[in-house]
């Protein structure tokens, strides 16, 4: 029998991770959150500890690009960070002469990210590109991940995006967007208070919540789920299930 090998905590970032401090002493003025070598340093520690679900996000990943890769075909991991959706596809796909193709535009994260590749012992050939999404050309696309990335994309330009990737993509292939969402008034308050809750749980101080809140202000822009789904439609896609949920953070998969 086959199995799949996810192993992308092992192999990637997620183990060497120097912890989040970022936030912890106070800043007379709290600049916009930016994608740098600070934060590229302390990620995989940040990203665990701020987004409920991220581990499970990546992991099926993997075996979504099992299911989904075409003989032939291109994945892509836009917004690729350290690459962890990156190696995860790469240890579930099957199909024959799949290229993977890891996107992002801060050059602290892709210079982090090779070196994790490079440590990383996959039959299926990776290439990590500074490059920014948005003019980017995509082809012959039958696996494409936005893990936590639209929501950093100024909105008027989110539909261009999403009608990009729809069009390269093959009949048949797959988009798995992962975003943090917005909520109704009433659904907004609970799902803020569970997500501070898990923050907390996590060791972040209360200091370190509001000032990481102030910086992704107007940084990160989240969007219902109606917005997404509808947005997904006019973009090219036939089908879009949520697949996961935890709390205020979401993953659809679209099928052109
Ligand atoms: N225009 C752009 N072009 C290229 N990259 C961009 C652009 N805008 C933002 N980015 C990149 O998108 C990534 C978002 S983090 C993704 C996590 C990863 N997907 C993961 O599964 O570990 C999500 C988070 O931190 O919440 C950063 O590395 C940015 O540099
Ligand atoms: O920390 C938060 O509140 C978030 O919404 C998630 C996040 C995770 C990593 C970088 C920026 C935002």
């Amino acid at each position: 029998m086959t199995t799949i090998d996810p192993k992308p905590d092992t192999h990637s970032a997620a183990a060497a991770s120097q912890p989040d401090t970022i936030y912890s002493t106070p800043l007379t003025q709290v600049p916009g959150f930016a994608f740098d070598q600070a934060v590229a340093r302390v990620f995989p520690d940040m990203i665990k500890r701020s987004v409920p679900g991220y581990a499970e996000t990546v992991a099926m990943s993997g075996i979504i690009a099992g299911r989904y890769a075409q003989p032939g075909s291109n994945l892509y991991d836009l917004g690729c960070s350290l690459g962890a959706v990156t190696l995860a596809m790469r240890h579930g796909v099957r199909a024959e002469g799949c290229h993977i193709i890891g996107i992002d535009n801060s050059a602290s994260m892709i210079e982090r990210a090779e070196h994790y590749v490079a440590l990383d012992e996959g039959r299926v050939p990776v290439q990590m590109l500074c490059a920014d999404i948005l003019d980017y050309p995509l082809e012959r696309a039958s696996v494409t991940s936005l893990n936590f990335v639209l929501q950093f994309i100024a909105p008027e330009q989110r539909l261009a995006l999403l009608s990009n990737i729809a069009a390269a993509t093959l009949p048949g292939g797959a988009l798995i967007l992962s975003e943090k969402l917005c909520f109704p008034e009433q659904e907004q308050r609970l799902q803020d208070e569970l997500h501070l809750d898990f923050k907390r749980a996590n060791g972040y101080s209360e200091l370190e919540i509001a000032q990481k809140r102030s910086a992704i202000e107007n940084v990160l822009i989240p969007e219902t789920e109606q917005a997404h789904v509808q947005r997904l439609q006019a973009a090219g896609f036939s089908q879009v299930i949520r697949w996961y949920q935890c709390f205020n953070f979401v993953s659809f998969l679209a099928i052109k």
